[in-house]
């Protein structure tokens, strides 16, 4: 059965993907840089451990945007003191939504469990479960109908699901309104679809390094039906730095295309870096997504020897592809995709997924000759 996406516009449709399960192809011809998604997020939740509690100067618990220390209308939660929020409109917002009077209630008694062994037989991923679970649970309560759109996505637990959503539920359904519960197995549904489809919004890109930590976990249900390929033709941007503090959308995912798309091809995305070697790659996918990656390029890499330096032979398509989409800014390895096309001419202009770097695409430029 053919199902057209509900996006604004006709320009995907989902289908069935053989050994991929759904996925999205182009309802019609699309070109290099098109925006073919834009989505707010369903949910969206911290990826801080419970313990110690987020400090202040970090970033906003509501938009995720830094929190600096010349914000000067930087407010925590007057009940918690837990929470901070760049501004007075996040604090606002999130009252109504991310941090409603249920959520702080239900933070603050799990802090109580700060000094008790529960959480410490459990790795810190258990702590960022439970505020996906608080944070699932909240929308549960305000917009139930988005459960079942959460519930749709793809994953099934397995057993280490399932202990955790054992563990959690015990530990939070004493704070569930009784009229509201969530079952151990619903709970397991959930951080099984949670696993499998958030996106991470990133701490900025520093040429300096450390490597960037993830500062929060998004669930966009359209965007996580994009499959993956080491070769994509599409990738995803983010902007949680733009706008002014208070200023809504900053944490929405917009899919843009690397290359034209003819219509009734698949449009995927990278779950991993581009540039990761082909075991790297191998493990990431199995391990965090639970299966193995046939593409032509995995093909090809898998039969080359340990180190062997093959990416030299330049006739190869995904060689190319590296060459011309690979950021090559220090500690970057992000995904070139062409800007947006103004008045349908392409850009000739490249922008990184990963750092923002702008830069020439000379093979564009010269075909705009
Ligand atoms: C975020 S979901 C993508 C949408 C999913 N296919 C669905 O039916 O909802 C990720 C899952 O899709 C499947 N998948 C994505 N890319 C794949 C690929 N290249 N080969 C095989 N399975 C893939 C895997 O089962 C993976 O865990």
């Amino acid at each position: 059965m053919v199902t057209v996406m509900a996006t604004s516009s006709s320009l995907l449709r989902m289908q069935q993907i053989p050994g991929k399960g759904r996925g999205v192809v182009a309802a019609q011809s699309l070109e290099a840089g098109q925006i073919v998604l834009t989505e707010s997020p369903l949910i969206l939740y911290s990826a801080s451990p419970l313990f110690p509690p987020s400090s202040p100067f970090t970033c906003c618990d509501h938009c995720f945007r830094l929190i600096l220390p010349s914000h000067t209308h930087t407010i925590s939660c007057p009940s918690c003191s837990n929470n901070f929020f760049c501004s007075p409109k996040c604090f606002s917002l999130a009252t109504n939504s991310s941090h409603s009077t249920w959520v702080c209630q239900a933070l603050m008694s799990l802090l109580q469990h700060h000094n008790s062994t529960l959480f410490q037989q459990h790795p810190p991923e258990r702590q960022v479960q439970a505020r996906f679970i608080l944070a699932a649970h909240n929308l549960f309560l305000h917009s139930p109908s988005d459960i079942h759109s959460l519930l749709s996505l793809h994953g099934t637990p397995d057993t280490a699901v399932l202990d955790a959503a054992n563990f959690l539920h015990s530990l939070i359904s004493p704070l569930f309104p009784s009229q509201a519960q969530l079952s151990v197995d619903l709970i397991a549904q959930l951080i099984a679809k949670d696993s499998l489809n958030s996106f991470c919004l990133m701490d900025p890109y520093s040429p300096h390094g450390p490597q960037r930590s993830i500062r929060a976990y998004a669930i966009y249900p359209k965007a996580s039906l994009f499959n993956h390929d080491c070769v994509p033709n599409a990738c995803r941007f983010d902007y949680v730095e733009t706008g002014d503090p208070g200023h809504e959308h900053n944490t929405d995912i917009f899919v843009r295309l690397i290359q034209d798309v003819p219509e009734g091809k698949e449009v995927c995305i990278s779950y991993v870096r581009v540039g990761r070697d082909f075991l790297t790659r191998k493990r990431i996918l199995m391990e965090d997504y639970g299966f193995t990656c046939g593409c032509d390029r995995c093909k090809i890499e898998a039969n080359w020897a340990c180190g062997e330096n093959n990416e030299e032979d330049s006739n190869l398509p995904h060689v190319q592809f590296l060459r011309k989409y690979v950021c090559k800014r220090k500690n970057c390895a992000g995904t070139m995709a062409p800007l947006p096309p103004k008045d349908d001419v392409p850009s000739n202009v490249m922008e990184c997924n990963f750092c923002g770097n702008l830069k020439f695409d000379c093979d564009a430029s010269q075909s705009l000759k």
